[in-house]
């Protein structure tokens, strides 16, 4: 579903990436990595928040850099820090701004459903300020999944979080039927996942199941 065909981004005289090539069709995919490895930039093209210098990054068959807006409906993003990602003033208004341009029974409708799926239909009038730090993540992942994208992609979506809310979202991710992508300082939180790759230096320096990925990446960072 996702591929990477020799892909490298360069910041300045810095190379982020240096020709990543990856085909991606597990569900969960897990990235690991440290600071300024590269893995927010890898996961960034795809969905053209940033375009490669080289190479080509596809999700299901569709040409990333060429068709931007294609891909931005099939790949919706979550970042760390949901203050950021909410723009409405009320729960509700916020999942509704999701909707936008839909016929407004079926923009509540859905609305309606996201709220009891995700346990905020007691707070759908509320400010969403006024939100918990783990409430406010859940909000913004109901918003991006109201679109329904055919792929996640989450960049360290629990940094913020206290053990008590990454766990809470880690099962909130479990229970998703979109294909994954999940960048995290918390390895932890892609123990039950398909595949997981460690960058180092902009290239993918381990590749493999949970188990084995996590432990490489533990012996990287001592
Ligand atoms: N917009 C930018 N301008 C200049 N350099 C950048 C930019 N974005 C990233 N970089 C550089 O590219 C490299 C990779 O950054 P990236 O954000 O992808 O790393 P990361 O693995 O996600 O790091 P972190 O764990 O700290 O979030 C780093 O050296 C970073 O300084």
């Amino acid at each position: 579903m996702i591929s990477f065909e020799n892909v490298s981004v360069r910041h300045g005289d810095r190379l982020a990436l240096a020709g990543i090539d990856l085909a991606l069709p597990e569900r969960r995919i897990g990235i690991l990595g440290a600071n300024g490895s590269g893995k927010s930039t890898l996961v960034r093209c795809l969905n053209a928040l940033t375009v490669p210098d080289t190479g080509r990054v596809r999700v299901a068959g569709i040409d990333v850099a060429r068709h931007p807006a294609r891909a931005r409906r099939l790949v919706g993003f979550l970042f760390p820090d949901a203050d950021a990602q909410i723009i409405m003033p009320t729960v509700r208004e916020d999942l509704a701004f999701s909707l936008r341009g839909l016929p407004r029974a079926e923009v509540d409708r859905r609305v309606d459903a996201a709220l009891d799926r995700w346990g905020l239909a007691g707070h759908a009038d509320h400010p969403c300020h006024l939100l918990s730090g783990g409430q406010k993540q859940v909000l913004a992942l109901a918003a991006v999944l109201l679109v329904e994208p055919a792929v996640l992609v989450a960049d360290e979506p629990t940094t913020l979080l206290d053990l008590r809310n990454t766990r809470r979202l880690g099962a909130a991710l479990a229970e998703l039927d979109q294909q994954q992508v999940v960048v995290t300082h918390h390895p932890e939180l892609l123990a039950d996942f398909d595949r997981v790759l460690v960058l180092d230096a902009g290239r993918v320096a381990c590749d493999d199941a949970p188990a084995a990925a996590i432990a490489f990446h533990d012996r990287l960072m001592r």
